[in-house]
């Protein structure tokens, strides 16, 4: 049976998105890494398995581009939400997307962004992230999936993410995304993130949702919100008591079919 697939993008962060409604299609380690592979794949920062569960909302069986399972995607959650709509099996409006962290509220907008209901950014301590031998202190984050925000005065863009920034392996045993965040004013961030199975990105979803409540936990603030500028683009985030929101671009930008043999050998 032939595997269709789609490419989308939220603010640069880009995923190649596998249709499987009845859940029959053999994703393995070694054909998300190839997917991925920016040379001999489709290439993406990760995978969006497109499920019906028999009881639920639609499930996103998201994958990163190491072939490892991660429990959210903030960016990938509008991109899952955009193709439901586009491909009718949806509504434009609020709906209820299944993830690993829980069941996630979207709503899909006429411009074609989406805003999700990421559920609570709960701060989970303080750590140190090192880059090239500099300490930056920051603040753990849960956001389903784990994160270790750096509000530092040293400009992102001069930082070297090309290798993983070094972190506490007791503090994060399943890994991290590390996010440097500069504060332009007050409600404006700009950050860089290396994300856990993935690399530097141009964007990540639930790492701006961290950055946010990194910023607020340093100001001595609880709630509040602001836009993060991001390689790939602004999304802006909401931070309340219980919940968090996501506010950003979901682009859907080609579609096709994979070659059966390429699959097959994978
Ligand atoms: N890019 C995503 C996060 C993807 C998962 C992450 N790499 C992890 O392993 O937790 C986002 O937009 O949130």
């Amino acid at each position: 049976m032939a595997v269709e697939f789609l490419k989308g993008h939220g603010t640069e962060n880009d995923f190649v998105l596998l249709p499987d409604p009845d859940g029959v299609l053999d994703l393995t380690e070694a054909r998300v890494r190839a997917l991925c592979d920016r040379r001999r794949g489709l290439g993406a920062d990760g995978v969006l398995r497109v499920v019906r569960p028999d009881f639920g909302p639609w499930f996103m069986d998201y994958r990163n581009a190491d072939g490892s399972i991660a429990e959210m995607c903030g960016n990938g959650v509008r991109v899952f939400a955009r193709y439901l709509v586009d491909a009718g099996l949806v509504p434009e409006g609020g709906f209820a997307v299944g993830t690993r962290a829980g069941e996630r509220q979207v709503v899909t907008h006429p411009d074609g962004s989406v805003t999700v209901d990421m559920g609570r950014a709960l701060v989970t301590g303080t750590g140190t992230a090192t880059v090239g031998g500099s300490a930056f202190d920051g603040v753990a984050v849960d956001v389903g999936n784990p994160h270790l925000a750096c509000v530092t005065g040293v400009p992102v863009a001069e930082l070297d993410l090309e290798a993983p920034p070094g972190h506490d392996p007791a503090q994060f045993p399943h890994g991290v995304n590390v996010e440097f965040v500069n504060v332009l004013e007050e409600g404006a961030l700009r950050m860089r993130v290396h994300e856990r199975g993935v690399g530097e990105t141009r964007s990540c979803g639930t790492g701006t949702v961290a950055a946010v409540a990194s910023w607020l936990h340093g100001t001595g603030q609880r709630t509040g919100k602001a836009t993060v500028d991001v390689p790939g683009g602004r999304v802006s985030v909401v931070v309340e008591e219980e919940t968090a929101t996501l506010t950003g671009p979901a682009v859907l930008l080609a579609r096709g079919e994979l070659d059966q043999v390429w699959w097959d050998a994978l």
